[in-house]
């Protein structure tokens, strides 16, 4: 696959969600909800199998790949979080590593420049790193409390977005932590191309209703920033 180009990351990251089994409510079939989320108008998924009771060896494999099919039916960019075997083993279209995980550049040198490459990054120092060694976009977080990762950084607010584009770094960034409908406006004001959420749709009584929302925060956005410009 030739590699994305930057608009294309920039506009897949509008609504992306990120979801494994153990973030879907008992009895809801990851796959049903993720196609809901999806019509509800999710624009990237990352497969993030992680955490106690978590999937491993071949049952990750399977989740992964009936997952990518959802999304491989509606052009969505299918991206796994960490584990970059997965992510060759299955084609994904990208992969997301943070500062604890396998580093970017060695990343991006096993998965080559087709794919896409996402880190996470707390400090404009990080970003430009990340930048540097190959990555297409930056997820930038917690903005807000989070339940959803016990071990997340201290909420940071919007603060690093902010930042990033006042220091001129104008590469693709999502927010994540904490965002649902009713904040999102905030974090694309700030300078985020778009809203990474886990529980804002996994949780919500309608998966599609909660994308919706959320896409509806983007277009909110946009509308009020046409209207500056
Ligand atoms: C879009 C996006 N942004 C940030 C993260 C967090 O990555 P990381 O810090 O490696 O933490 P884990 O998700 O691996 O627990 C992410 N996954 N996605
Ligand atoms: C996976 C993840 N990474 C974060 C970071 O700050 O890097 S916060 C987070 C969890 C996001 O879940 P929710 O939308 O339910 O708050
Ligand atoms: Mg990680």
């Amino acid at each position: 696959m030739l590699r994305r180009l930057e608009e294309d990351v920039r506009r897949a990251l509008r609504v992306y969600l990120i979801m494994g089994s153990t973030n879907c409510p008992a009895g809801v079939d990851p796959a049903e909800l993720l196609r809901e989320a999806i019509e509800g108008g999710v624009t990237c998924f990352q497969f993030r199998e992680k955490g106690p009771g978590s999937l491993a060896g071949e049952a990750k494999l399977e989740l992964a790949k009936r997952l990518q099919a959802v999304c491989r039916a509606r052009g969505v960019p299918f991206i796994v979080n960490d584990d970059v075997s997965l992510a060759a083993a299955v084609s994904a279209d990208g992969i997301h590593v943070g500062q604890d995980d396998e580093p970017a550049a060695s990343v991006r040198a096993r998965v080559g420049a087709g794919a896409i490459v996402g880190v996470s990054a707390h400090t404009v120092d990080e970003a430009r790193r990340a930048l540097a060694d190959g990555a297409d976009y930056l997820g930038i977080g917690p903005i807000f409390p989070t339940g959803s990762k016990p071990d997340a950084a201290a909420p940071q607010g919007t603060r690093l977005l902010r930042d990033l584009r006042s220091a001129g770094i104008a590469a693709p960034l999502v927010g994540i932590g904490g965002i649902a409908p009713g904040n999102a406006g905030s974090v694309l004001a700030a300078g985020a191309d778009g809203v990474s959420v886990i529980s804002a749709i996994t949780l919500a009584p309608s998966p599609r209703e909660a994308a919706r929302l959320l896409a509806g925060a983007g277009t909110a956005w946009d509308r009020s920033r046409d209207k500056l410009s």
